[in-house]
This record gives structure tokens, sequence and C-alpha cells, in this order.
């Protein structure tokens, strides 16, 4: 018997004719990749594309099983399709690619038009977004899934006609203002993220010099503190560059303590406003650096103290075993930096995998932590909290895969699809652990699928006779806006008339607005125009719907410029959208803005607006249980989907009770 006639049987020989000539993109080769990766090949699919950037760690082997401990630092995409090779059908094409999905020169729109439907198995927000942006150019449907513990979802996203991934509302870290971390932490939490985000950062990462030490930013109105805060940030940057400048490691690293400390604490107690409410803190006391200084012949820094140490990674580790630890680890890191091709501009990330970021992260945390009579943390705990880590469950994994495979079905039958999808979602709290809802129409202020999209398409971009009064001309010929703007018939009058729209190229650069006409006879190609860019007409006031055109070259159009026709352009959901600043720089990077996404960015009353200008918190104090492992929200979000996703059974009234759904899963 065929090998795929058990396939045939269950999914019917009509739908699985179709499978087999079906081409589909799979996004992600991590905990529900994998996973998927075996579902579509199972189910017969005729050629399978699959993109991840990242190469395998240890910590993926207890869910990712397509991988092997030989496999460690190898490609995802390519591993998984060496793996899938050995129990795939002859029919089945596998196409892998090592490199992030949203890199344009690799993955352009027509790359992306190429496939039937889209999986995603991603784990973070910017990448969905961008391919939930993909697909409204391209209205392709694509199925979103994602886990988080013990919850999953899986979505089928229908571009213009179902909720959009940017429709529903994501939960979005907390955040809190810079000088909570930097002048008055309260709980370990604030100190984690203090020696990952700012001192780690500022000593190895890459430098942020304009850290925007504003009133806003710091969260704080005291000059005096703003003034200590800063100097300490520019003294910070002499340090580092003391990697260069110390005589050993050992007075690199007792230094950088002696400052971080002793220094900026007693700074820090000179501002009395600060501690009339609160506990003083008390810098280190010198003599245990004295102690360290002395230690010439290794006795508290010898190896095998060291190692016995950081063997004990669940305990709660003394004063004198952090400063240890935070010894070694600042040793290991000025090496790294030293022993690199290009020392100077050398930086290390913070990665909660990578044993001397995590190493100097936990230390120089619960020292501060100590001065400031906080709680410490075991590295255990810390490694949860820093890496934000909530425990990926291979069960919860592979039953999204399974329903993201079975939902794919239905895009086979296209009159049926919309209507036969279905949103899936897991909860063990709920009567029935696997909950099915029907899906909605995409939500009318969501600032993604509202917007209307089409292509651009130039025959030659390089034509310098193509100019930005070329394409305004065929822009304002093809696009209509009349409704908005007085008919008339008298010409003169239709001339005052004609709409004031704004373009904006990339992610902000404004290139015509009525009042900034300078660029109208600059050629398309000096002003930045290039393939998978992404251009935005905005009506200037602010009434008609904004409109996105993707450029794209075709050397085979009969005319210049193709635009299409655009009728008459519908009225927006009313809201605020940000100013944007006149700019000729062509050499923008481009990128997908989702800065005017409002609704996503509510956030509780004390948090400011721009989240840019703080250091963001995963939680409020409770840290995940740290009784669990490999994860990636947070505890308190899983409680808060969980109240989102009760159902209370089958019976639930959807027409009635719309079930709202945070697409922020992270598997
Ligand atoms: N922009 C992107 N382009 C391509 N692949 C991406 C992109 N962003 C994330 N990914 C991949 O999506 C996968 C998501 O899988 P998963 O959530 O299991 O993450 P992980 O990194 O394997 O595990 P963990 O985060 O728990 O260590 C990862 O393999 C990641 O490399
Ligand atoms: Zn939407």
């Amino acid at each position: 018997m065929a090998r795929d006639s058990y396939i045939q049987q269950i999914i019917g020989a009509e739908k699985y004719e179709q499978i087999k000539y079906a081409k589909v993109l799979l996004v992600g080769a991590g905990g529900i990749g994998c996973e998927l990766l075996k579902d579509l090949i199972l189910m017969g699919f005729g050629e399978i594309h699959i993109v991840d950037l990242d190469t395998i760690d240890l910590s993926n082997l207890n869910r990712q099983f397509l991988f092997r401990k030989k496999d460690i630092k190898k490609s995802k995409a390519f591993t998984a399709i060496k793996a899938v090779n050995k129990f795939k059908y002859d029919h089945t094409k596998l196409v892998p690619y090592m490199a992030s999905i949203m890199d344009s020169d690799t993955f352009n729109l027509a790359w992306f038009d190429q496939f039937h439907l889209i999986f995603n198995a991603l784990d973070n927000k910017d990448a969905r977004s961008f391919i939930n942006r993909i697909c409204l150019f391209l209205k392709k449907p694509f199925i979103e899934s994602g886990t988080t513990g013990f919850f999953g979802q899986v979505v089928p996203i229908f571009p213009y006609e179902s909720e959009c991934y940017d429709c529903t509302i994501k939960e979005t870290p907390k955040s809190f203002p810079v000088c909570t971390i930097r002048s008055t932490p309260s709980q370990p939490v604030h100190c984690i993220h203090w020696a990952k985000n700012f001192l780690f950062a500022q000593l190895f990462g890459e430098i942020n010099v304009s850290a925007n030490n504003d009133v806003k930013t710091l969260g704080s109105d005291n000059k005096e503190e703003i003034n200590t805060l800063i100097n300490e940030q520019n003294e910070l940057i002499n340090l580092r560059n003391s990697i260069f400048d110390s005589n050993s490691s050992l007075e690199f690293a007792l230094n950088i303590i002696k400052k971080i400390f002793i220094d900026d604490i007693n700074k820090l107690l000179k501002i009395d406003d600060l501690w009339k409410t609160r506990k003083r803190p008390i810098p280190l006391d010198i003599s245990l650096v004295k102690l360290l200084e002395n230690d010439r012949k290794r006795v508290l820094l010898k190896q095998s103290n060291i190692d016995e140490i950081l063997s004990n990674f669940q305990k709660l580790w003394s004063l004198n075993e952090n400063l240890i630890v935070l010894i070694y680890s600042l040793i290991n890191l000025r090496k790294r930096i030293l022993n690199s091709n290009n020392p100077r501009s050398f930086i290390i990330d913070f990665d909660k995998d990578d044993e001397d970021t995590l190493n100097f992260a936990a230390s120089s945390a619960n020292i501060r932590s100590i001065i400031f009579d906080i709680p410490v943390k075991s590295k255990f705990d810390i490694k949860q909290i820093a890496g934000n880590i909530i425990p990926a469950i291979a069960t919860t994994n592979a039953m999204m895969a399974g329903f993201s495979a079975l939902q794919s079905l239905n895009n086979f039958n296209v009159l049926q699809h919309y209507l036969e999808s279905k949103i899936v979602f897991t909860s063990i709290e709920s009567k029935s652990m696997t909950n099915p809802s029907q899906l909605f129409p995409g939500s009318k202020t969501c600032a993604s699928c509202t917007v209307l999209r089409e292509l651009l398409k130039i025959k030659d971009i390089d034509n310098e006779k193509l100019t930005l009064r070329v394409l305004l001309k065929k822009i304002l010929n093809n696009i209509n806006y009349k409704k908005h703007f007085k008919d008339s018939t008298n010409e003169d009058d239709q001339d005052n008339n004609k709409p004031e729209i704004s373009i904006v190229i990339g992610k902000n650069r404004l290139i015509y607005d009525i009042e900034f006409d300078d660029n109208l006879d600059r050629s398309l190609k000096s002003l930045g125009f290039k393939e998978n860019q992404i251009l935005t007409i905005k009506d200037d006031d602010d009434i008609k719907t904004e409109i996105e055109l993707y450029i794209l070259e075709d050397k085979t159009l009969s005319n210049d410029i193709y635009i299409p026709k655009i009728d008459n352009v519908p009225e927006k959901p009313k809201k605020k959208k940000p100013k944007v600043e006149p700019d000729t720089n062509p050499n923008e990077p481009i990128t997908f803005d989702d800065e005017d996404d409002d609704e996503n960015k509510k956030q509780d009353e004390d948090i400011l607006e721009d989240t840019d200008d703080f250091i963001t918190i995963l939680d409020d104090g409770d840290e995940p249980d740290s009784s669990q492992l490999n994860n990636t929200m947070l505890q308190e979000d899983i409680s808060a989907m969980n109240e989102k996703r009760k159902i209370e059974d089958h019976e639930l009234d959807h027409q009635t009770k719309k079930i709202k759904i945070d697409l922020s899963l992270d598997d």
C-alpha cells in the first residue's frame, strides 16, 4: 500500500491532490516550527520553504525534537530540513533559509507571493506584525500560532476579511521610569534590569550616549538627581575605556566595583530628597574590595572556589560570593573583548544562555540588592527574570502545530475558508481544554488593516526623468479623493480643491506635502526610491484613509509608472497621527512603521507614552515560578491571558461575546 494512502483516506483524495501541489512558507523552526514542519511533511505538502534566522541552542533540545546535541550552533532551518528528509514523501520539495524573514533584500513581496499559504511559528511581535503587513499587501491568508506554557492558540487570518494580527491589543510589558531603576530600586526585578539593561549595556554593549537624560525620560524632576545620573553615565563610558587602559583584568574589575557600588552610591546618598521616605542604601564596604585586591595569590579567586560557587546556581549567594562571581565574569568579558579581532568596536550582547553575561547580571544585581536592602535571588531565578522566561511545554507546541496544520485544510476551499476556519486555543483552566471560536471581522480602528494597500510599479527606478512631480500627477490622476473635497465644474476651482496630501517614504521620511514641494523636480532615485520600500500617502486633513504603496520595479510595464485606480478613498476611523518632519535624506533603512498603533500601546496610567524612554520591566515583582524552566512570557501575563480566554462552555454566544485573544504569544 502506498505510504500516502492513509492521509488520502483522512483528508480525501481531492484535498490531498491540492496539498500535493501547494507551496507553503513556514516562518520559524523553533518549538512550534519543528512540530509544524513534521505535520506539513506528513500531510504531503508539495513544497515547503522554511525560514529561521537562528542557530540551535542547548536549551532548545528538550522540545525541538528535530535537533540533536551534535546540531548545536547549526542553522535551525537547514538542520530541520535535514532531519525531516528522512521521512518526507518523495514529491515534497524542501527549501531552507537562514535569515530574518524581515530582510527585504532576501525576501521581497514577489517572493512571498509564490506561496499559497503562510504559517507563522514565531516568537516575537515584530516579525509577526511584519508577516501580517506583507499578507495584507498580498491579500494572502496566513495562520498565526503561539504558546506560552500551557496556553496556546492558532488564529487563521484572512486579510481584510477577518481580524488581522494587529487588530487585537497586545499585552505590553510594564515599564518603569529610569530613575526607579537607576536611583531608587525597591524590588529584585529593578536591580536585575539595572544590571542587564543599563550596567551591562553601558560597559559591554552598544553605547547609548544619547540616552535622553531629560525630565520625562528619567521620570524625575529632581535636578540634583538628574545631574548625578548624567554624570554617572558619562563616567561609565570612561570606565568602559579602562578595558584597554587597565594594567590587569583584576584592576579593571575592582575599579568598576568601586565606582558602581561605592562612589555612585555615595553620590546618590548626597541627594537628601531621595531618602526622605525611603531607606538609605549602604555602599559596599571598602575593606571587602581591599580583601579582593590583596588576593594576589588567588585564594578567594581560585578557579576551584569560583567553580564551587557557580555550581550552586539555585543557592542564594552571599555578598562575598557575588563579588567573586562578578570579578570572574568581568575578567572573562574583558578577555573576550581584548581577544577579539577589533577590540575597540567589539560589543557583547546580554544573553541568558551566555554564562559570562548571566554571571555578570546575576552578581551585580544581587550586590545592588544588598546595598538597597532588597532580597537577593539565585542565579537560576535571575536567569528566568532576565530572560523573560516561562516554560515552553512541548505538548502545547505540538497541539498548536497540529491545529495549525488542520486549519490549513480549509484554505483549499476558497469559498468556505473564512467560514470554516476557527481560532483554536487551549487553556488547562477552562472546562474544556481546547476551545474553538469563529473568526471576527477586522477592527475598525486597527492601524494595520484600515490602511489601503496597493502596488506602485515603476518601469525603471534609475530613470532620472521620473521625478516626484511625475509621480504626484499619476497619484492624483489615479487615486480619487473626491467625496472629501468639494466638487466643482469650474476647472480653476477643481485645481484649488486638489487633495492636500503628504507623501512619506519608508518609515517616516516626508518627501512632499502642500507646503513642502522642494523635492518635486528631484528624481525618484535621488529621493531614495528603491524596490521593497513603502510609500505612504496621507490626507493632510486626516479624513481619508491612508494608502500604502509597495514599490516594485517592473521592466515589462508599458508605462513608466503604474498605480492602480482607486475610485473613492474611504474615510478613515478617527485617531491621532504622529507628526512627520520634512526630510530629504534618502539613506533611511526600510522598515514598517508601527508608531501610530495607539491602540496597541495603551498602558497603565503611571506609564508614560514613549516606551523607548523607559527601561522595560517584565513584572511588578511577581517573577515567574522558579520551578519552571525555559519560558518566554510573564506569569502575570499568563493570568491575564487566562482571564481573557476563559470560556464558559461550548455554548458561548459568539455573536454577543466577542473573545479577544492576545496574540503576543511567544513560541
Ligand atoms: N525575524 C525572524 N525571522 C526568522 N525567524 C525568526 C524571526 N524571529 C524569530 N524567529 C525564529 O522563530 C523561532 C521561534 O521559536 P521558539 O519560540 O521556540 O524560540 P526559541 O528561540 O527556539 O526558544 P527560546 O526562546 O525558548 O529559547 C525561533 O527559532 C526564532 O529563531
Ligand atoms: Zn487589523
